[in-house]
């Protein structure tokens, strides 16, 4: 009788448990239908429904999912805010109905307490509260794809050390760092030597993540090449299609170490943004891999949904219109990327994209300015790095000019009244109105600068710097503000000088600004430095006291092409030297290393303003003008840039805007990179016109080059000269005999 007993007994226990479980669950669901609205299915699916298994419950993502994964892969799993339930669709309806049997009734440990789920299936796992847009057609993201361990374990197999980087093609970008195994990836020509693979294949510790892969049917065949790319905080990755004739169809890449954002384009202009989560696999198969261009936008922080809902299947929440969008800060990422050689053509569906089948190469940015050695190769580089840059960025750039410089206020207000001054390069017009004593006259070479001070009241004319078109010895003072550095030549600095000479009465004195190579002075730090470790999200408004004031404080410098080439700039190595005459391309907020250099600005978005509207928006315009210019002989006393009038900030023209797009459509033009988006990728209204990153040309001086530049005129001696806020400041008089 003892045996039977046990046998008996045993059933009768289990189906009293497991009739428990199926009241409960029952409950769960009559709970979930009148609380919620939810309905549950009557057979299986490949979605359930967890009852107690909520955000709202105490239960994280990572407990929950970690359950759930114990029974098939996971395609999403959806966990709303306050919510005492969650969503999950598995990839098979198996491992859904495994779940519903070994999970049901279960108890899921949760920190210090636990919770009993109970799970019913669903139709369909709908995101009601969160809008979401479509994947683009074939991409996949499969959440947790690697563990930790795993994790660490692949980390750890890619040696960033190894002297012999020529067995990996380890190469330091300048806005992430590559490893490439198998084959090398070549960025110069997009393309790999598919006869000289490198000695190095893919590494072990990825094999049993990449045989997963093949199970699961992410990829047909195992993959030979990978890239490694390691981005720190602030990097990215332009956006471009790889290269159809160099691999397969299918793409795979594992991110490791952090999460990013990657964005989506397709040729139309729709833009999706998706979340790679830390240890997610993303796949790029068809439309996604070879029509749509994928690229990290190069920042510090990310917006990301606030309840980290992670993947939605084949939809991702639409980080543009979403309510629920919280800061992530961005950690290093290591993302590999399995590739697989491919030896034919490719005959995809795509003719529009493939350069198999002849469609072009993305046009390749211009090649990168050298020193001119000649007057007409000064004036060129100029023209096109300095002059029509300022042209296009004029809005966003005299938007950021607010605030007069106290010390360029004293100069101006300890002349008498009735001085005539002339601002040779005087922007937008921000030193014209500070003493309304005077009899203000200003030029620029940037006629949309001219505008905007005409705009403003102000009398100023388009000029070039080394011919004004102003009677000699007319002016009682001259002020040359940020100007004389974009001169490329030492004959052309020189020449800007005298101009100013010319310009003077005997006894005019001139004050000059230029950009100093030294940022840090008498053990202080410029403001432009100061900035550098401000973490701070995308359109930061810049700060306010440098006459150089830049823009960026997150290291974004970066020069990419809109095709998968690196950096066609000439990429400068990590201690930024010299190793040929072109022009290396400076990282915004960090000290300079050489004197001549490209100077990126990131064009920003803002209000678009209404122009030549004659009703009632141009009468408040021109009100709000009046009030300014009220507000202008207050300047004259007031020369704190705390307190000073500041102008309209982030007013956008539409010359501007159709600058963004025309530069944007058509082919490159020097000194701007449309490639490159500043915007964030989270904005709407900004996201239709990328915005690009242009490049000024300076020639930044060292201690005592100005005053030598000086010394070299005749009739003129050097009053004052000084160091203010990362700039190199002289007063010149000129000699009353002349
Ligand atoms: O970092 C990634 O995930 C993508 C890398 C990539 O697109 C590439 O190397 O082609
Ligand atoms: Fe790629
Ligand atoms: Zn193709």
């Amino acid at each position: 009788m003892d045996a039977p007993v046990e046998n008996n007994v045993k059933p009768v226990r289990r189906s009293k448990e497991d009739k428990k479980v199926i009241r409960k669950q029952l409950k769960a669901s009559h709970t979930l239908l009148k609380h919620e609205g939810i309905s549950t299915a009557p057979q299986p699916t490949k979605s359930l429904v967890v009852a107690n298994g909520g955000l709202g419950n105490g239960v994280s993502r990572e407990e929950l999912s970690a359950a759930l994964k114990q029974m098939g892969e996971v395609d999403k799993l959806i966990m709303h805010p306050n919510k005492p339930y969650a969503f999950v669709k598995y990839r098979s309806e198996e491992s859904a109905r495994k779940a519903h049997i070994n999970l049901n009734g279960e108890k899921l440990q949760c920190g210090e307490n636990s919770v009993t789920l109970y799970l019913s299936y669903v139709d369909s796992v709908t995101c009601e509260e969160e809008a979401s847009v479509p994947l683009p057609e074939g991409l996949v993201l499969v959440e947790d794809f690697v563990c930790s361990e795993e994790e660490a374990l692949l980390l750890a197999a890619i040696d960033w050390s190894s002297t012999n980087t020529d067995v990996t093609a380890q190469k330091a970008l300048k806005h992430r760092r590559v490893k490439h195994y198998g084959f090398e990836f070549r960025y110069d020509n997009n393309n790999v030597d598919k006869d000289k693979p490198l000695p190095a294949g893919i590494p072990q510790e990825c094999l049993p993540v990449l045989e997963r892969c093949v199970k699961n049917q992410h990829i047909d065949i195992m993959p030979d090449q990978l890239t490694v790319n390691q981005y720190e905080s602030g990097q990215g990755i332009p956006p471009h299609v790889d290269t159809h004739s160099a691999f397969e169809d299918t793409i795979m890449s594992l991110s490791l170490g952090a999460k990013t954002v990657m964005e989506f384009r397709h040729p139309d202009g729709r833009l999706v943004a998706v979340v790679l989560p830390e240890r997610s696999l993303l796949v790029m198969k068809g439309e996604s891999r070879f029509l749509w261009t994928h690229g990290i936008t190069p920042r510090k922080f990310d917006m990301v949904p606030a309840c980290d809902p992670q993947s939605f299947g084949d939809t991702t929440p639409d980080l543009r219109t979403s309510s629920n969008l919280t800061l992530s800060k961005r950690g290093t990422r290591t993302s590999l990327t399995f590739r697989k050689i491919r030896n034919e053509p490719c005959c995809c569906a795509f003719p529009s994209a493939c350069d198999s089948q002849g469609a072009p190469p993305a046009p390749s940015p211009p090649p990168p300015p050298s020193l001119p050695c000649c007057h007409a190769d000064a004036a060129l580089l100029e023209e096109q790095y300095v002059h029509r840059v300022y042209d296009a960025i004029a809005s966003h750039f005299s938007s950021t000019r607010h605030s007069p410089w106290p010390r360029v206020c004293h100069f101006l207000c300890s002349l008498p009244p009735g001085s005539v001054l002339a601002d040779v390069g005087c922007g937008n017009g921000k030193y014209l109105g500070v003493n309304l004593e005077l009899s203000a006259v200003g030029c620029d070479r940037s006629s949309a600068l001219v505008q905007i001070c005409a705009e403003r009241g102000f009398q100023a004319f388009v000029s070039d710097a080394l011919s004004v078109p102003l009677r000699a010895a007319s002016c009682d003072a001259c002020i040359s503000i940020a100007v004389i550095h974009h001169f490329s030549t030492q004959e052309r600095r020189l020449a800007a000088v005298q101009e100013l000479v010319r310009l003077l009465k005997p006894g005019g004195r001139a004050l000059i600004y230029v950009w100093a190579f030294e940022q840090e002075y008498n053990k202080q730090r410029s403001k432009y430095l100061k900035d550098h470790n401000k973490e701070l999200p995308e359109n930061h408004n810049p700060a306010e006291n440098s006459p150089e004031e830049s823009q960026e404080p997150q290291g974004k410098s970066s020069v990419h092409s809109s095709s998968h080439s690196e950096d066609n700039y000439r990429t400068v190595d990590n201690n930024q030297h010299v190793t040929d005459d072109k022009l290396s391309v400076h990282t915004n907020r960090t000290a300079f290393e050489t004197k001549d250099l490209l100077v990126p600005w990131h064009l920003k978005d803002g209000k678009k303003r209404v122009e030549g509207d004659s009703g009632e928006g141009g009468k408040k315009d021109q009100q709000k003008e009046k009030s300014k210019k009220t507000s202008r002989s207050k300047a004259a006393l007031d020369c704190n840039p705390a307190t000073s009038p500041g102008f309209d900030s982030n007013i956008f023209s539409h010359s501007s805007l159709d600058t963004i797009a025309a530069t944007h459509s058509s082919k490159p033009i020097p000194g701007c990179d449309t490639s490159q988006t500043c915007s964030s990728a989270l904005k709407s209204e900004s996201e239709i016109i990328p915005a690009p990153v242009f490049h000024r040309y300076y020639h930044v001086f060292q201690q005592g080059e100005l005053e030598q530049l000086c010394a070299q005129q005749t009739g003129v001696t050097v009053q004052s000269s000084y160091h203010d806020q990362g700039n190199w400041c002289v007063i010149l008089e000129k000699a009353l005999n002349r």
